[in-house]
């Protein structure tokens, strides 16, 4: 186990474990959350077909839901899923993709909020949809809201569900209802490249796998994600490369240099 400033050492964790990460993610986003679970250290695993997420729940270590481009048999085969999470003990992240968007979307998040996730992820127009503190339903899947206007929605989320959340944007802001905690890292040219958000989820995933504290794990995850790409904009041209470059930093961070350029800070209400 780590402590809530040592990321470092839940990613030498993920690298020397391994863990099997159960992902049940959009079409957008399977490339880029897959190859940032293997560029971490971790194994993903891709599956959605209700005949089978039961049998990969139980295989793998963490599962992610992320319901970008749900239709109705996924959004069943991810409450199997979840709920087989639930019954197994087994840590579960839901990313509620542009929830305020759509009755679809709406109906989406209340049935998987429902399933007790251990971490709800998202940016932080949906994190107000899903409090149901706002109508506003963010621009379909981009947030149109600041990180500080869902902090109440969040606390509230958080001690409804008694789950950790994590709202993302300019300063991360983390709570489990209980502890705050706020990550000062990524660069704005993150939010021109697709997907970025979901690949923090899945590895969010991987992070709850290697660390028992999902509040900790969570900010681990946000560290991760928010130096890996802050270093890979310093090199990049663009969107273009920062992705790639971003896949490069996930692979290449040392777990001491994670640690030295991570700002996480503990907050207070
Ligand atoms: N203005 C910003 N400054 C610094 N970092 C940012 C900024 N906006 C987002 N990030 C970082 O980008 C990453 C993705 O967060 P974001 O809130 O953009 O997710 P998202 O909206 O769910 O993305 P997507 O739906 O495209 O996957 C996070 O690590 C976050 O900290
Ligand atoms: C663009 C987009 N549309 C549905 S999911 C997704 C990926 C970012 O959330
Ligand atoms: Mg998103």
């Amino acid at each position: 186990m780590s402590t809530l400033l040592t990321p470092g050492a839940t990613l030498a964790a993920i690298r020397h474990q391994g863990p099997l990460v159960h992902n049940i993610t959009n079409f957008v986003a399977m490339d880029l959350a897959a190859n940032a679970l293997l560029a971490a250290g971790a194994s993903p695993l891709m599956a959605h077909a209700r005949e089978e997420v039961a049998e990969v729940v139980a295989l793998a270590a963490a599962l992610t839901v992320n319901m970008g481009t749900f239709s109705p048999a996924w959004i069943e085969a991810a409450e199997l899923a979840a709920g087989t999470a639930r019954t197994l003990g087994k840590p579960w992240v839901l990313d509620p993709v542009g929830v305020g968007a759509t009755a679809f979307r709406r109906d989406n998040g209340r049935r998987l909020v429902a399933l007790a996730p251990t971490v709800v992820r998202g940016n932080a127009s949906e994190i107000r949809a899903l409090a149901g503190l706002a109508d506003s339903g963010g621009k379909g899947v981009d947030a149109a809201d600041t990180v500080e206007s869902a902090a109440e929605a969040a606390d509230e989320l958080a001690r409804r569900l008694g789950c950790v959340v994590a709202v993302t944007g300019a300063i991360d802001r983390v709570t489990d209802g209980r502890r705050i905690a706020t990550v000062a890292n990524g660069h704005a040219m993150m939010t021109r490249v697709t997907a970025l958000g979901c690949s923090l989820t899945a590895l969010t995933g991987a992070c709850l796998a290697v660390e028992a504290d999902p509040f900790v794990a969570a900010v681990h995850a946000l560290a991760l994600v928010g130096v890996a790409g802050e270093q890979a904009v310093e090199a990049a041209a663009g969107p273009g490369s920062l992705r790639v470059g971003y896949l490069d930093r996930l692979y290449g961070l040392a777990p001491e240099e994670l640690d030295r350029a991570a700002r996480i800070a503990e907050a207070h209400r």
